[in-house]
């Protein structure tokens, strides 16, 4: 027999945005119904296969020591991580269904019409409002052997498996693939990018990009650019041309890191009238309403920047709409910082020089490689003296446009100076604070002292 559920809001997606609404909507008296697809996703991608742990990889990838046999030590890791998911994973579950006026589904949702989700094949949930927080998948670019292979993997297999490949293959430069390769590499697998633009990291800037790959070529990361993928051969051999010439080379693992796509496939949408993009995103504007105005799309579903805290700022700008004054608005949002977790990590907000050239306005840059910034013991203290630090700064008015911090503790350094630039501190008075000794902040003594 068929159940039906009648709720004020319903949130398709254990997602952060998705989440974060049904919580402050059920803490509000909404009767909302939240539905997962997976019991083993509860609280969505980053706490499950995304971010959460693989900064835990990063984490105890850097703890091996030289005489750890590599297998051991990542088995040992991967328990750890499953351990620390799980927590997050109950955690999440047990937020959200413990409230009284919240309810949640675990099954596969889909549109029956604009107001009626079905819930597998038994029960149906009818509700005035519908949030959509269905996320991304991996796309498995279309070259021949990939999909096939057994030795393809995704970032979920890569944070289950408790087999180290000795030799991965990452096929794509960007920021899933490089951190991964990062990873894997420090403990201790034999890792090669195979990236098809000219270089590795391709939004940054050319000294950047060339600094971060050089750290990871020094930990012996092989990165290929310019090389094209033409197939796996023999399900285990990745072949590639670089240069007019073909190269071949044999893995135990082959990652496919070339983007992230919307999750709308088993959404039926079509049902529901909800518009998608060319690209195969749910279509928005600015209040995150789709085109069936009392449904909205949160997160990565939505096309927007496929990171964690802009899902999070996906919810503020929907609860905002349902339950405040209806003004905030995705255009609200100013120099939205990001932070690439190789070691060191690299940390980037803003305009890079390359933009602030082409936009034609005065700028100037200040630059120093982090081993010669007197000011900042700390990376000599941590023994990680790698990288460099770039702020590109207004030469009229002084204000700091951009900055891209390869650095210990970058991740933490650049919501400073992303607060600078949303509230129009100068580079003067961010050189000239008072900071904390011995601390990274303490560069920008030293590095905007042009
Ligand atoms: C390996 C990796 C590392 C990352 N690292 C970082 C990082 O360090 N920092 C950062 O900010 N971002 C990081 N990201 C990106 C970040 O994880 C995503 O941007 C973020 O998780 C997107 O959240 P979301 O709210 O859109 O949905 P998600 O968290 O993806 O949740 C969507 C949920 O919807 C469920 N679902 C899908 N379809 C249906 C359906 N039809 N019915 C019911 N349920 C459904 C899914 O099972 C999933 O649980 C990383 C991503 C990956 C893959
Ligand atoms: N630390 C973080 O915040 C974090 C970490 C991982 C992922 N993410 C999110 O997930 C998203 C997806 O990450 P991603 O790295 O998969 O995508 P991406 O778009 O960041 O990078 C994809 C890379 O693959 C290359 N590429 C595409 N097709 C190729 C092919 N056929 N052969 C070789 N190279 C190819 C592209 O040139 C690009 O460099 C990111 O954009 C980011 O928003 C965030």
């Amino acid at each position: 027999m068929m159940n039906t559920l009648q709720a004020d809001v319903a949130v398709i997606g254990f997602g952060k945005g998705g989440k974060i609404a049904a919580a402050a909507l059920g803490r509000a008296g909404r009767r909302v119904v939240l539905i997962e697809r997976s019991d083993s996703m509860y609280g969505g991608t980053c706490p499950n296969v995304g971010c959460v742990p693989t900064k835990a990889l990063v984490h105890h990838s850097g703890r091996r020591r030289p005489d750890d046999s590599p297998q051991e030590w990542f088995e040992h890791a991967i328990g750890e991580v499953q351990q620390l998911t799980s927590t997050f994973r109950a955690g999440n579950y047990d937020a959200l269904n413990n409230a009284d006026t919240i309810t949640v589904l675990t099954g596969t949702a889909s549109f029956v019409d604009d107001h009626t989700i079905a819930v597998g094949n038994d029960v149906r949930v009818v509700a005035d409002t519908i949030l959509i927080n269905t996320g991304s998948e991996p796309v498995i670019p279309d070259i021949p052997g990939l999909r096939d292979s057994p030795r393809t993997v995704t970032n979920v297999d890569l944070v289950h498996g408790t087999q180290l490949p000795g030799r991965l293959a990452v096929i794509g430069g960007g920021y899933l693939g490089i951190e991964f390769a990062s990873i894997y590499r420090r403990f201790g697998s034999q890792v090669t990018v195979l990236e098809a633009s000219p270089r590795i990291l391709g939004q940054e800037d050319d000294d950047i990009a060339e600094a971060a790959a050089g750290i990871l070529a020094g930990d012996g990361v092989e990165i290929v650019t310019g090389a094209k993928v033409l197939e796996i051969r023999n399900e285990d051999t990745v072949v590639y041309e670089k240069n007019g010439r073909e190269h071949t080379i044999t893995v135990d693992a082959i990652l496919a890191a070339t983007g992230r796509t919307p999750a709308t496939a088993e959404l039926r949408l079509d049902n529901a009238g909800v518009r998608v993009s060319e690209r195969g995103a749910i279509e928005v504007d600015e209040y995150l309403r789709t085109s069936r105005p009392h449904i909205f799309a949160l997160g990565d579903v939505n096309g927007g920047p496929q990171f964690t805290y802009i899902s999070l700022d996906d919810s503020r700008i929907v609860l905002d709409q349902l339950l405040g004054a209806g003004k905030r608005s995705t255009a609200d949002r100013v120099a939205v910082p990001k932070t690439l977790f190789m070691s060191p990590p690299l940390a980037t907000v803003g305009l890079t020089e390359a933009a602030a050239r082409a936009e034609g306005r005065p700028f100037k840059v200040a630059k120093q490689n982090v081993a010669d910034i007197i000011a900042m013991p700390r990376a000599y203290i941590v023994e990680e003296t790698r990288g460099m630090m770039k702020f590109v700064i207004d030469a009229d008015t002084d204000e700091i446009l951009g900055a891209g911090l390869l650095s210990v503790d970058a991740q933490e350094l650049i919501n400073t100076v992303a607060l600078a630039i949303r509230h129009r501190i100068t580079a003067t008075e961010l050189r000239e604070s008072i900071y904390t000794h011995p601390s990274s902040t303490e560069a920008f003594n030293d590095v905007l002292a042009m």
